[in-house]
């Protein structure tokens, strides 16, 4: 997979040099690239905003500079290749959750534009539908400064997805939301630790019995903190935990 991130604060993105994602790149399972706005600007200012039309408070970033540089991340499409799918942080997008993830990390190529100000002038989300799948999303109901924190997440998300970054496959499996639910709580050595212990059924050895238990215990903390998903997984729209890639 290919991902291009554009934003005005590239160094905000160094950390998908780090760790798993950074071992991905240097592995070749992952070809990211980070591009610099400015760097599509014509003007001796670098200017990326101007105020906006019908007035109010901020700035909004302009539409060239955009269109120069998510022109440039299409223009070596080989015929016959899927279109890149265009990815707007925005908290007025829809919901990015697990199953997007799954279904995000089967894409060729995936662009991320990371507005800050007020936003990005709209015509550029319109003029970007000729040339991507274009999916405004939010990492959630809260508000940032900016789309540079919510591509972290996601990238992080979908890059761990990807074959071969994450050294046991099976891990992805029993994850929270994987399968719609919650995980279950984990404990390590020792078994006795402040007075507390290991729920006995764990040092069983009883294999049934521990799968038994921690599928309750999913149930149980999913009913408690997030009961919403709980009608979600009752209903069978389970996210596809199941995919191979
Ligand atoms: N994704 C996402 C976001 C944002 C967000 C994204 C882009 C910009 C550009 C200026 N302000 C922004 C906020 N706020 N809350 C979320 N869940």
């Amino acid at each position: 997979m290919r991902i291009d991130v554009v934003s005005i604060f590239p160094e905000y993105l160094a950390p998908l040099e780090l760790s798993l994602i950074g071992k991905a790149r240097q592995d070749g399972l992952l070809d990211l690239h980070v591009h610099d706005l400015r760097d599509f600007t014509t003007d001796k200012h670098r200017s990326v905003d101007d105020t906006p039309y019908g007035g109010g408070a901020g700035m909004v970033m302009k539409a060239e500079p955009w269109a120069q540089a998510l022109a440039s991340l299409t223009e070596a499409r080989r015929d016959g290749v899927a279109r890149p799918v265009l990815i707007v942080p925005s908290p007025a997008g829809e919901r990015f959750t697990q199953a997007l993830a799954y279904e995000l990390a089967e894409e060729d190529q995936l662009v991320f534009a990371c507005g800050r100000y007020e936003g990005i002038d709209e015509r550029v989300i319109e003029w970007a539908e000729d040339h991507f799948t274009v999916r405004p999303m939010s990492l959630g109901d809260y508000v940032l400064n900016g789309g540079e924190v919510a591509v972290l997440a996601m990238v992080e998300a979908i890059g761990r997805l990807l074959p071969g970054v994450v050294g046991n496959p099976d891990s992805l499996v029993e994850e929270s939301h994987s399968d719609g639910l919650l995980e279950y709580p984990v404990y390590t050595k020792p078994a006795s630790w402040r007075e507390r212990d290991v729920p006995a059924v764990l040092l069983s050895g009883n294999h049934g019995k521990i799968a038994q238990w921690r599928r309750h215990e999913q149930y149980r903390r999913t009913a408690e903190r997030r009961p919403d998903l709980l009608e979600t997984f009752d209903a069978g729209k389970l996210p596809r935990a199941d995919r191979t890639f």
